[in-house]
Formats: structure tokens, C-alpha cells, sequence
């Protein structure tokens, strides 16, 4: 090329395609805009970093080693959080972390990193050839995690086999995200495998596979005959608080128990692939393992719960209706699964395994339970602390349980910051009294149509008069920027619960029953249940506390951001201002709708 050419230092390719376009010579707008597209700057810097990119990644050691870069941040934010007043230095750390500039970067990385930028393109039809096969070999290196006699594929390059039920071939059943074999991007889903180092798989079944995948050293080499179209790769987006415990040590259905992803009611869940209509693939948020493992759909996990409500309808806490083992339900085994289906029809045949627990309810306090939920996985967002974004803080718990003392504490750490709305009440004005101070006093007609038109989030009578909290006093409050503290009754969750209000939940838990006893003794704390006379609280009443307190997280567990158990005043309230730091300063995972 010309020493003076324009075109120096650019990529060759563009420039050919540049020389090649100014032959055209047509005139038309289309090809203006084309040729200013291949001059542009910016275009040939992004082909420069993606040439580095390949020939850098050209040895497959160019992957990333974690995908969740942002989950470490809020780890880092969680450790510095106790470490701001000691130095400056994890004061500055903390406050570039918090930049909205830098938390792009990592998630941008993060984004890359799982993959999110393949465009989608439709299938190409297969070249149907039928005299002609093609054929792949794909080498990978056999990863070091022990394989502990695991009957499959997974441990050890990432992805299962299986017999397929109408050729009677092995398979790849699945890649699991993350492992080996999806990171080289060769191994797909339907693949046929023919050989394995060299060893013919005909009439071999998945587990000779396995031995002799379990025996070779080094590196493994397939020879593979590629399935069309199941070639993607592209992660979802999709998180999900899990709303249920999953252990897949005992669930007998899962198709391959080693890639199994267990998980706790409340963990935050990044699915990335959705692609089998009852596993999805998924990675616990916050692990730094880029495998994904297996976990039941959402319709095969409602499928389940269905199945247990109507063979026990008084289990209602969301356990797994697991069924009987079968060895077949496997993969790695040969044989057919017994395949559970969402729905309750077909999953019949198959035997309940003893429940582990079983939580039944007063009948009396079963009236407003929530039969509709069913709870398998609720879609949540990253809600991103910004100027003007004030979330209330919301103390839910059982009543006597102390939500009321700790919301009088918070406030009192900062009442120019922590705001409770005034309550308002048909109650006659006493001449003490200053309306608007302690109560907004209004006619009971007034109040009874407000309650109608949905206007209170919480509203009760006591001794023939309305107190109730209205819900423009808390707009009014986040309004002006400050943080509104509730400790509403637990029935106004649902009311409060909204994407307008997008509140902080904190469920305040009692501590046993002994120390309960101990703290509140000490502190002559007095009954909440009897308004007549001050008096302390009975032994009684101490378990109807801890009772009410198992209900509310059975019935709403779902929705708390975090629990703190109401032992010591002093630390459940540090526990409260720690969360309210969090609220204000980091990206907490909320309801995806609230985040739109
Ligand atoms: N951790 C604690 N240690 C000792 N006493 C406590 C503790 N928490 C609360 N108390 C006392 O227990 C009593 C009841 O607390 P509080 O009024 O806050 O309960 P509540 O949850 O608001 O109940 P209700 O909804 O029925 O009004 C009060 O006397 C309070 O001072």
C-alpha cells in the first residue's frame, strides 16, 4: 500500500472493502453511506480491538474468570461497608466503586463475559446431503475437578449424553453453561457422538462412555456428527429470586444429579438457558463457578407444587413434590425418563417421597392465605441507587414482635432522614391535641370512603374509632427526598408492595422464646395485646409471637429483603441503619417490574 495512502495502519479488510466499494462507482446514497461507515474512526478502532481480541484469544486462554464482576463489587461494598470510619483509603475505594462509570465497565464485562452480544440469527437449513455426513472433531482438556464417581459426562468436559430413544446413538444431551465444552463453542446439544479418543461408541452404552472418558488423561478428543440449528450459546438475562429450597441430592427426576444446582429460598438465581421446557440452566448470582448447573422449571416446579396441594392440600409451604427414584431418570442412563410434566395429571403415577416438614395452620388464620401464589421463582431487576430514588423502609413482623420500638429508634438516629408518617384517625380532636401533629383528625364518612377508594395502606378500629395510614403521606415524605419508616400490620404487604413505592422490607424475627423472655423482662417491656392496662406480656402470649412470626414468613417470606432478629435493641437497630446504608448506596435486586 501507498506510504501515503489515508487509509495507513487501517485494517487491510476494511480497506479492501473500501477499495472494492469506490469501483462501484454507483452514486447512490446507499453507497455513500456506506463507504463514510468504512472510513469512520470509530469503526476501525473497534476492528482493531477485536483482531487483538482473536489473536489474543487464539491460545483459549482468552475467557473470562468470572461473569459476575458486579456480584464481587457488592461483596466488596458488604466488607467496606463496617470499614468506612477507620481510613480514608476504603473511603475513596468505596466511593469510586459507587460510580456510575465505573459499574457500567464491570457491567459491560459481566455482559460479555456471559455472552450477551450474539446477535440472533435464524437457523441455516442443512444442506441436505444424505450420501454425505459431515463430521467434527472437537479436542478439549479434561478439566481437574475430581470426578468422584460421577456417572457422567458433565465433570469432565461440561456436557451429558444420553442414548437417543430413536437411533439408539449417543448423544450430548446438554452443555452446561460455562464448562468446558460450551466455552469452545464446538459442542452443541442433538451432537452425535461417534468416537471418543479414537474408541468407536457404537452399541456402547452412556456409562461405557463415561469409563472410558474417565480413563483417558490429558486431553479428550470427540468426533462428533453435528446437529443442525441448536448451535446457540447466547445466555439469558433472566434472574430470579428462588422462592423455594432446592436440593437435587434428593430429587430423584433430575436428569443428571452431578449437574444438579442447589439453592435457598431467597437466593438470586441467573438463568441461562431456558431452552428445555422442564431444566433450565442456571448459576447461583454470586458464585464465582462460570458452569451452569440444572434446575427445575418454573412449570415443572409448579407442576410439582400443584401435584402436593391436591394430594395434601394442607402442605402448602412450596416443598418439592418429589417423586419415587428411578434410576432411569437419568441423562447418562440409557433408558426412557420418567419425564414429570407441569402438569399435576402426570406427574399421578409417580409415589410421594415423606415430606421433610409439614407446616399446618390454625384452620381460623388459614382465610387469607395467598392459595394463588405459587411459589417457584419470582423475574427480579438490579434497581440502581440514584438521586431522587428513596425507597421506604418497611418493618414487617408479628405483633408484640418489637417493630414499632425499633422504627422509634431508627427515626431517632436522624429524624431529619427518617421520617414515619402521621397516622390519621376519626377519633374526636382532644383539646390538647394539635391536628396534623400527632394524628390528622378527619370525619369517620370521610375516612370509610377514602379506606373504599384504596386510598390507606393499612386502616384498623379500636374502640369504635379508624386509625389508618394513608398513602399519599408516603409519597409526601419520599417526595421530599427523605426516608419514610413504616411498621405497618403484615396484612398491608400486598397493598405496600408496589412498583410506585418499591419499599425495603425487613422482617423483624423474635429470638427464642427463652431470650425473649430474658430481653424483654430486663427491659419491662410492656403488652401489646391487651390496650386496656400496661402490663408485661405472658408466657402465652410470648408463643403466640413466635407462632404468628413462623405464619407471616411462611405466608410472605418471599417478599423480605432481609430478617433481623429483635434480640438485643441495640443490634437490631445498627442491623437497620446498615440496611438502610445498603438501600440508599447499592444496586439491590428487586421485582423486575419495578425496574421498567
Ligand atoms: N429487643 C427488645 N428488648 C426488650 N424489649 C423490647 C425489645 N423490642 C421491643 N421491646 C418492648 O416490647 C414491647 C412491645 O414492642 P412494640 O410496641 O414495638 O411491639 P410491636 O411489634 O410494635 O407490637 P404491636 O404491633 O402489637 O403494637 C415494648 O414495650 C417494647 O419496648
Amino acid at each position: 500500500m501507498n506510504m501515503d495512502s489515508p487509509y495507513e495502519n487501517w485494517d487491510p479488510a476494511l480497506t479492501r472493502l473500501l477499495t472494492s466499494l469506490k469501483e462501484v462507482q454507483s452514486g447512490s446514497e446507499d453507497v455513500a453511506f456506506l463507504s463514510e461507515l468504512l472510513q469512520s474512526k470509530q469503526l476501525h478502532a473497534l476492528v482493531h480491538v477485536h483482531n487483538k481480541i482473536v489473536a489474543k484469544g487464539k491460545d483459549d486462554k482468552f475467557y473470562p474468570l468470572l461473569s459476575n464482576a458486579m456480584q464481587v463489587t457488592l461483596e466488596v461494598f458488604e466488607v467496606l461497608g463496617d470499614k468506612t470510619k477507620i481510613s480514608k483509603e476504603y473511603e475513596e475505594l468505596l466511593s469510586l466503586l459507587q460510580k456510575p462509570h465505573f459499574q457500567a465497565i464491570l457491567c459491560t464485562h459481566d455482559a460479555v463475559a456471559q455472552k450477551d452480544y450474539y446477535p440472533h440469527l435464524p437457523d441455516i437449513p442443512p444442506d441436505t446431503d444424505d450420501e454425505e455426513e459431515t463430521v467434527k472433531i472437537v479436542q478439549l482438556v479434561k478439566s481437574d475437578e475430581p470426578l468422584g464417581g460421577a456417572q457422567s459426562a458433565e465433570p469432565i468436559v461440561g456436557a451429558t449424553i444420553k442414548t437417543d430413544e430413536e437411533t439408539g446413538k449417543i448423544v450430548i444431551a446438554r452443555v452446561m453453561h460455562g464448562g468446558a465444552a460450551d466455552r469452545s463453542g464446538l459442542i452443541h446439544a442433538g451432537d452425535e457422538v461417534i468416537e471418543v479418543n479414537g474408541i468407536s461408541v457404537e452399541n456402547k452404552t452412556p456409562a461405557d462412555v463415561l469409563s472410558i472418558l474417565q480413563n483417558s488423561e490429558g486431553t479428550i478428543t470427540f468426533k462428533l456428527v453435528p446437529s443442525f440449528g441448536k448451535g446457540g450459546t447466547r445466555e439469558s438475562k433472566v434472574r430470579v429470586r428462588a422462592l423455594f429450597d432446592y436440593n437435587s441430592s434428593e430429587d430423584p427426576y433430575i436428569p443428571c444429579k452431578e449437574a444438579g444446582l442447589d439453592f435457598k429460598k431467597g437466593d438470586i438465581l441467573h438463568i441461562v438457558s431456558q431452552d428445555d421446557a422442564y431444566w433450565w440452566q442456571a448459576r447461583r448470582e454470586g458464585d464465582r463457578v462460570m458452569r451452569a448447573g440444572l434446575i427445575p422449571s418454573r412449570a415443572l416446579q409448579e407442576g410439582r407444587i400443584i401435584h402436593e396441594r391436591q394430594t395434601d392440600p394442607q402442605t402448602m409451604d412450596g416443598k418439592p413434590a418429589l417423586c419415587s427414584p428411578s434410576a432411569s431418570s437419568s441423562d447418562c442412563a440409557p433408558k426412557t425418563p420418567c419425564s414429570p410434566t407441569p402438569t399435576a395429571t402426570a406427574l399421578l403415577p409417580c409415589k410421594s417421597i415423606p415430606k421433610v416438614k409439614k407446616i399446618i395452620y390454625d384452620i381460623t388464620e388459614n382465610d387469607d392465605f395467598d392459595r394463588e401464589l405459587i411459589p417457584t421463582y419470582e423475574e427480579v431487576a438490579r434497581l440502581y441507587p440514584r438521586p431522587g430514588l428513596v425507597r421506604p423502609i418497611v418493618l414487617i413482623g408479628a405483633p408484640g414482635v418489637g417493630r414499632n420500638e425499633l422504627r422509634r429508634r431508627l427515626v431517632a438516629t436522624d429524624p431529619e432522614k427518617y421520617i414515619t408518617p402521621i397516622p390519621y384517625t376519626s377519633r374526636p380532636i382532644k383539646s390538647s391535641e394539635q391536628n396534623g401533629k400527632d394524628y390528622v383528625f378527619v370525619t369517620r364518612e370521610k375516612m370509610e370512603q377514602d379506606i373504599t377508594d384504596g386510598k390507606f395502606i393499612e386502616h384498623g378500629e379500636y374502640k369504635g374509632n379508624l386509625y389508618g395510614t394513608a398513602a399519599e403521606s408516603v409519597e409526601t415524605i419520599i417526595n421530599t427526598g427523605r426516608v419514610c419508616v413504616l411498621s405497618p400490620h403484615w396484612q398491608a404487604l400486598k397493598m405496600l408492595r408496589t412498583p410506585r413505592l418499591r419499599p425495603y422490607i425487613v422482617f423483624i424475627k423474635p429470638p427464642s422464646l427463652e431470650r425473649m423472655v430474658e430481653t424483654r423482662t430486663a427491659a419491662n417491656a410492656r403488652s401489646t395485646f391487651d390496650k386496656e392496662s400496661s402490663r408485661a406480656f405472658t408466657e402465652e402470649e410470648f408463643t403466640d409471637i413466635i407462632r404468628s412470626s413462623n405464619r407471616i414468613n411462611f405466608l410472605y417470606g418471599y417478599m423480605f429483603d432481609e430478617e433481623v432478629v429483635n434480640e438485643d435493641l441495640a443490634s437490631a437497630v445498627s442491623q437497620l441503619l446498615k440496611a438502610a446504608w445498603r438501600v440508599q448506596s447499592e444496586p439491590l435486586w428487586v421485582p423486575a417490574s419495578w425496574v421498567q
